[in-house]
């Protein structure tokens, strides 16, 4: 018999192994309990153990428990053997190191900040099909970044008029034309009418502009009537689909994944939602985190922020954008979107800040240009233009007139 408590899965001189998932976390223990304590119980309500001592048979029990393997501070790290995981189930992980612990009455707060995922789980994933390699393979953005626009107000365009606005936004030198996250499969403009005739006006742009541009439809929905809309996207010619991740459920984005897989389809991840998870930061789960899930599970893009230029709350996107590129086992890199309350004058910051390799996304900054939709689309890939050749937004605007009204507009900040 071996009996399994709290107290084992507390070892400070632990090295984690290769194979395990290393998780990063910090955390405030309750009142009248240590960190040592706290630790440990954070250890094994996420992995096999619970509030009372067990006693069970050796030879029935495959050791699964995670160890809690140093202190700093309110940081704690905590290793999970892989064997724990289910492969390539990534709800079933997250009922590791982000369920019930996030409950617990041992700690006031709890933040999964970090994980470092072991090669056999992260490959145990398909990781993105396209990722940063849509800018070329799709689009002709070469070394500029991708542009998108959600056509504003959010919802209420009959479909008509969305299709209007997108054709005078992609005209006007926009990339992508987007869908808003709360417009899917509305009567005012139902989903198949939408796709069909933005995708019909999306080809006549191409043939008079000669630039690839394409829309980003939003899927979002009941799984199988997402996996349906995805199905009406291939049918229909188009290149790429948006899906609300968190709002979805990784299960879901895991499903439209493997569609995606069988049509060729790149992935746009939004993120409605996510700051119930990210915002406070002492609790919760980061942004930094959901981002590594989003690639794991096989999102091409995905939202991180605007490096505080913009009108939401963001953690840290340097960082973010930076894991979303890096190395990671041979998995494709993620094209981080930078979008919220972005304009043309603010174009020159956000590129020093996050570089070119992203996808710039503008509603307001563009439909509320005083000139209307194809003078802001001209604006945005305008102040896009001098910040990739280093020219002073200012200087520029002298000579392209859309630009200039939008720095009369909204300044440069
Ligand atoms: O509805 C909006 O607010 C947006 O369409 C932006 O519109 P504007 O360009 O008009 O601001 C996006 O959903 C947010 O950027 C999402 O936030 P994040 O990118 O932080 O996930
Ligand atoms: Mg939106």
């Amino acid at each position: 018999m071996t009996g399994i408590e709290y107290d084992d899965f507390l070892d400070l001189a632990y090295e984690p192994a290769a194979s395990d998932l290393v998780c990063d976390f910090r955390l405030e223990p309750a009142e009248g309990m240590s960190m040592e304590a706290a630790a440990s119980r954070v250890a094994s309500e996420s992995s096999n153990g619970t509030w009372a001592a067990l006693h069970v048979d050796e030879d029935e029990l495959t050791h699964l428990g995670a160890v809690a393997c140093d202190i700093d501070g309110d940081r704690v790290t905590v290793a999970y053997p892989e064997e724990l995981f289910e492969p390539g189930s990534m709800p079933q992980i997250l009922s590791c190191i982000a369920g019930n612990i996030m409950g617990m009455k041992a700690v006031d707060t709890i933040r999964l900040l970090d994980c470092h995922w072991p090669e056999g789980l992260a490959q145990s994933f398909p990781g993105p099909q396209f990722g940063t390699s849509v800018a070329h393979e799709k689009l002709d953005a070469g070394d500029r970044p991708v542009l998108a626009t959600v056509p504003k107000p959010k919802v209420g365009l009959s479909t008509e008029a969305h299709v209007r606005v997108g054709e005078e936004a992609w005209r006007g030198g926009i990339d992508l034309l987007k869908d808003d996250e709360n417009l899917t499969d509305q009567e005012f403009n139902p989903f198949e009418d939408r796709l069909a005739e933005s995708l019909a006006a999306r080809d006549r742009v191409q043939e008079d502009v000669g630039e690839r541009k394409d829309y980003l439809v939003n899927v979002t929905g009941e799984t199988t009537e997402m996996l349906e809309r995805v199905d009406l996207v291939a049918d229909h010619g188009g290149g790429f689909v948006m899906v609300d991740v968190i709002t979805c459920g990784w299960s879901a984005v895991q499903s439209v994944r493997q569609r995606c897989d069988d049509h060729g389809l790149a992935i746009h991840a939004h993120r409605a939602m996510h700051a119930a998870f990210d915002r406070l930061p002492h609790h919760g789960v980061s942004m930094r985190v959901l981002a590594q899930i989003a690639r794991l599970t096989g999102v091409d893009h995905i939202h991180t922020g605007t490096a505080g230029l913009g009108k939401l709350a963001n953690e840290d996107t340097p960082g973010i954008n930076e894991w979303l590129t890096g190395d990671l086992y041979g998995l494709e890199p993620v094209l981080p979107v930078a979008s919220g309350g972005l304009h043309p004058g603010v174009v020159d910051q956000l590129l020093e800040a996050l570089g070119t390799d992203i996808i710039v996304q503008a509603g307001g900054g563009i439909h509320g240009h005083p000139d209307g939709t194809h003078a802001g689309a001209k604006a945005l890939r305008q102040a896009i233009d001098a910040s990739v050749e280093g020219v002073a937004l200012e200087e520029y605007a002298a000579e392209h007139a859309e630009l200039e009204t939008a720095l009369e507009k909204w300044g440069a900040e």
